[in-house]
Order: structure tokens, then sequence, then C-alpha cells
């Protein structure tokens, strides 16, 4: 699905910055990977030119053998709105439209039939549990709500690879536990590979590996297994054992 083939990427500017150094990651189809590291590490970084925002310095992306940097300028928009899926932790929904209309924003784009739209609408509304708030508008709701509201937009259009960037970072743990449950569970069902950037043990612990970065270079990885709770305790280990910034431990749910 997705390989990241020695990766560096270097921010010039008045100051030269090396942010990410000769990173090689696999994802496989339908897994759900986290990516942990202290602040400033690169993870953002990654991120970005995974979702193809930016292009590396060196080394290549390629997903689904393809590497979208070698398309052009409109065929790389059309690559993101249909491959790629974005959660971010300002859940990004407009505010004078309805939860609906947000989460059929992507298939206007597309030029879609408005019948079309709201049948897969009320579909993945029903499947995510958010039928209820369909009408009202992201004033009216949770914050949960608002980021299981930008789940389903970024789901409406099944894409192949979901990419959230601290998804629970502006949400209390009750809510963050619903979007990470949401999350898995969409990546078990519809199968659909995911990549997580987070801070937060606990939503990391919903992956089925976690991989760490520091100084913008492969640290270690960790896989899951059967038990979720041994798995948040491992990776509060690998976080404290590789240091960092004391922020990242302080912020732990248990
Ligand atoms: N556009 C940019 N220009 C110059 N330097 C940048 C740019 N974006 C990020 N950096 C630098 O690259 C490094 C990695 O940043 P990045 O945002 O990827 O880290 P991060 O691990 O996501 O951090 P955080 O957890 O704090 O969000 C940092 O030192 C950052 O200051």
């Amino acid at each position: 699905m997705l390989k990241v083939k020695q990766v560096s990427k270097i921010y010039e500017g008045k100051v030269t910055h090396r942010a990410l150094t000769d990173i090689n990651l696999t994802i496989e189809d339908g897994e759900f990977v986290g990516i942990m590291g202290p602040s400033g590490s690169g993870k953002t970084t990654l991120l970005n030119l995974i979702a193809t925002i930016d292009e590396p310095t060196t080394g290549e992306i390629l997903i689904n053998e393809n590497n979208p940097n070698h398309l052009k300028k409109d065929d790389l928009a059309k690559f993101r709105r249909r491959e790629l899926g974005f959660v971010f932790q300002e859940f990004n929904l407009l505010h004078t439209l309805t939860v609906e209309e947000n989460i059929v924003l992507p298939l206007t784009l597309e030029g879609k039939k408005v019948k079309e739209m709201k049948q897969k609408a009320n579909e993945i509304a029903a499947k995510l549990g958010i039928t209820s708030i369909m009408k009202k508008r992201t004033y009216e709701i949770s914050g949960g709500q608002a980021q299981r509201a930008a789940v389903a937009r970024a789901m409406i259009h099944t894409p192949k690879l979901l990419l959230a960037d601290e998804p629970t970072g502006n949400l209390d743990s009750k809510a963050s536990k619903d979007v990470m449950e949401m999350l898995e569970s969409i990546n078990k069902k519809e199968r659909t590979t995911m990549m997580l950037v987070t801070h937060d043990p606990q939503a990391a612990s919903y992956c089925n590996r976690v991989v760490f970065i520091r100084d913008g270079k492969f640290y270690s990885e960790i896989h899951r297994g059967d038990n979720r709770q041994a798995f948040f305790q491992k990776i509060i280990d690998t976080l404290s054992l590789m240091g960092g910034d004391a922020h990242d431990l302080s912020h732990i749910r248990v």
C-alpha cells in the first residue's frame, strides 16, 4: 500500500533544517500504523510527505506502487481527493454548513448528483452512529461529534489510505476513546489502511503497530498483539526510554 524509501527532508530557508533522515517505512494493505516521537521529531513532516502536501528532498514515496509526485498538478489534486482521506486535530469543518453538508463536501467537488450524495451521507452516518446530528450546524455539536463528522467526511469517498494528525488532540478522554474506537472499527470493517500521528499513548494503543521516530530518524517499532492494555504500557515504556520532552508523558490518559 505505502512504501517510504530512504526519505530525507531538509527545509531550506535562512537556516537549513534537516527534519527527516533516511526514513524507511512499509505499510501493508489494511494496516493501522501509529507514528510517535517527541515534539519536533518529524512526525508531521512525514505525514505531509505521504499526504503529497510536500515533497521529500531525497528518497521516494510510493502509494500503491505509484509516485504521486510524478503526477501533473491537476492529476495530483485528483489523486489526493480520490485515494486519500485526511483527519486533523482541528476538525476543519465549515461552520456555515450542517454536518451533512460538511460530510458530502468531497462529493460536491466531484460533481456528484444530490440524490447520490444524500444516500451516501445517510449510509455513512448510520455506520458511524451520527444520524441524529446530520441536520445540526457545527457549533451545535460537541468536539467528539465534530471529529466523528470529520471522519465521516474523510471516509465518504472510501479512500484507500486515511491519514490522521493528532485526531484526539482537542478531545477529552471519553470523546477520544469514541473516535479511536470508530477508527478501529472502520479499519477492521472497511479494511481502510490508516496512519495516525499522535502524542497520545491511549490513542496509539488502538493501532496494530507503532513506529517511533526521534530527531528525524527511525528509533524503533512495536506491534500490538491481542492485548491493547499491555500495548498501551509498552508504548509508555518506549516513550520514557526514548526521552524527549516531559510534555509527551504528562498528557497520558489512563
Ligand atoms: N516548513 C518548515 N520550515 C522549516 N522547518 C520546519 C518546517 N516544518 C517543520 N520544521 C521543523 O522540522 C522539525 C520537525 O517538525 P515536525 O512538525 O515534523 O515535528 P513533529 O514531530 O510533528 O512535532 P510536534 O509533535 O511538535 O507536532 C522541527 O524542528 C520543525 O521546527
